[in-house]
């Protein structure tokens, strides 16, 4: 489970949270849909530990991001759209590095991988090196980095930018399958027919505030709006309407 509690967050002069609380429940996918600019990469990358919050905090799985970091990082997987992999290593050797990280031995991953390979099918990346794979392999091997130590939480950020469509379909059927085993994803993205088809509950921000939290139906049903693109416009104007 994942709470986040009156995060804010500036850069300089610019307020890229702003107060910002919801929590979302293991079990599901969770979207954060926002248009570009809205503050859903910070906000994941404050949930990773990977920025401090100016004010308020977050946790996951229980442990606060301020007080116990390194219990935060075990229990995440991130992808997010960067691939940056070593084109010298293979598919192996890449997740043996990632599984290092977390102090799993070498028989724990191996027998992770024979899991992964369960769900992505990894055997065309496993022995060849990086460098030669194609987009969609790499998809492959950063989806498999992100959860080598089984992470009760997986962050998504606008992770299928880039992909064909097989890669994508590919990405969202693991996406799936990793919800069915009990975890929470979140599901970062301004695309809304991928909210629509994955997401019950999400989390809806613009210009570092959040607009809406709770189900896709109460959203729709609250905007009066069946289609959730025009739900999040109807959203969006009440706000500018309020300033
Ligand atoms: N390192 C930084 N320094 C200054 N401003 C930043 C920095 N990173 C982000 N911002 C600003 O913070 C705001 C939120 O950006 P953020 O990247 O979190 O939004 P986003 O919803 O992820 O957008 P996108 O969909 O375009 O990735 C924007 O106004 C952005 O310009």
């Amino acid at each position: 489970m994942v709470r986040i509690e009156h995060l804010s967050k500036s850069y300089g002069k610019v307020a890229a949270l702003k107060d910002v609380t919801f929590d979302a429940q293991d079990s599901q996918i969770f979207g954060l849909l926002g248009p570009n600019g809205a503050g859903k990469t910070t906000l994941l990358r404050t949930l990773a530990t990977l920025l401090a919050p100016t004010q308020g905090t977050a946790s996951v799985a229980g442990f606060d991001i301020r007080k116990n970091p390194e219990q935060v990082r075990r229990n995440i997987g991130v992808v997010n759209g960067g691939m940056g992999l070593y084109d010298r290593l293979t598919g192996r050797e890449i997740l043996h590095y990632f599984g290092g990280f977390y102090d799993m031995k070498r028989p724990q991953i191996e027998e992770r991988i024979r899991v992964l390979d369960g769900f992505l099918d990894l055997k065309e990346v496993l022995d060849r090196r990086a460098g030669e794979y194609s987009t969609g392999m790499k998809q492959k091997i950063v989806v498999a980095r992100a959860v080598i130590h089984d992470p009760k939480v997986l962050i998504l950020d606008e992770a299928t930018n880039g992909l064909d469509v097989v890669a994508r379909r590919a990405l969202l059927d693991f996406v799936k399958s990793y919800r069915s085993s009990g975890k929470l994803v979140l599901y970062s993205t301004h695309v809304m027919e991928e909210v629509e088809e994955l997401c019950e509950n999400l989390a809806v921000i613009d210009h570092g505030s959040l607009l809406f939290h709770g189900s896709l139906q109460d959203l729709k049903f609250r905007t009066r709006k069946p289609r959730l693109e025009e739900a999040f416009f109807e959203l969006a104007r009440g706000v500018s309407h309020a300033h």
